[in-house]
């Protein structure tokens, strides 16, 4: 399995360790995708829409032979699976599936938009990355990510 990618995942519905790890699972089963290393769990204050729950987040690395959009349709699949249901665009969620990195590559569709791109300036996004990948660097940044980090108001929000 040629490609790498880097996955946020986030819950804040229900038994958010229980989506978390249903999500890995169901990930980890699928025949074209091997992961590579998970983050720790961090449980963070909810960014973009602040009044809803707290999420637990955390980034997973996997290899896989899926091209970008067959791996969307991947994570939108398992998130259905997992209950999300698209009511509130910012509301709470049983499970959140982001695709942040695939290989180096820039993809800026309306489906598809890689690197995310709200992801260097949310917290709860690079710190977990940082502990699963701390020498990788943003497509197109130089900036190590402990000094993104470093930079960001809402790293105390990341616990
Ligand atoms: N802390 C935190 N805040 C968030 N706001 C949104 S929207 N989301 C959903 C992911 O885009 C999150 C999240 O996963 N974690």
């Amino acid at each position: 399995m040629e490609n790498r990618a880097f996955l946020s995942l986030g819950s804040n519905m229900g038994d958010r360790y229980q989506h978390l790890q249903a999500a890995v699972q169901l990930l980890d089963g699928h025949p074209s995708i091997k992961m590579v290393n998970y983050s720790s769990v961090y449980e963070t204050d909810p960014v973009g829409y602040e009044d809803q729950d707290l999420f637990l987040n955390m980034v997973i690395e996997i290899n896989t032979d899926l091209p970008p959009f067959e791996l969307l349709e991947v994570c939108l699949k398992n998130e259905f699976l997992l209950g999300r249901k698209r009511e509130i665009k910012w509301g709470p969620r049983t499970i959140d599936l982001d695709i942040l990195l695939y290989n180096q590559e820039n993809i800026e569709t309306e489906k598809l938009y890689i690197p995310h791109s709200r992801m260097a300036e949310r917290a709860f996004v690079l710190v977990p990355l940082y502990e699963v990948a701390g020498n990788i660097h943003l497509p197109g940044n130089r900036e190590p990510l402990a000094l993104l980090i470093n930079r960001l108001p809402d790293k105390e929000g990341v616990r």
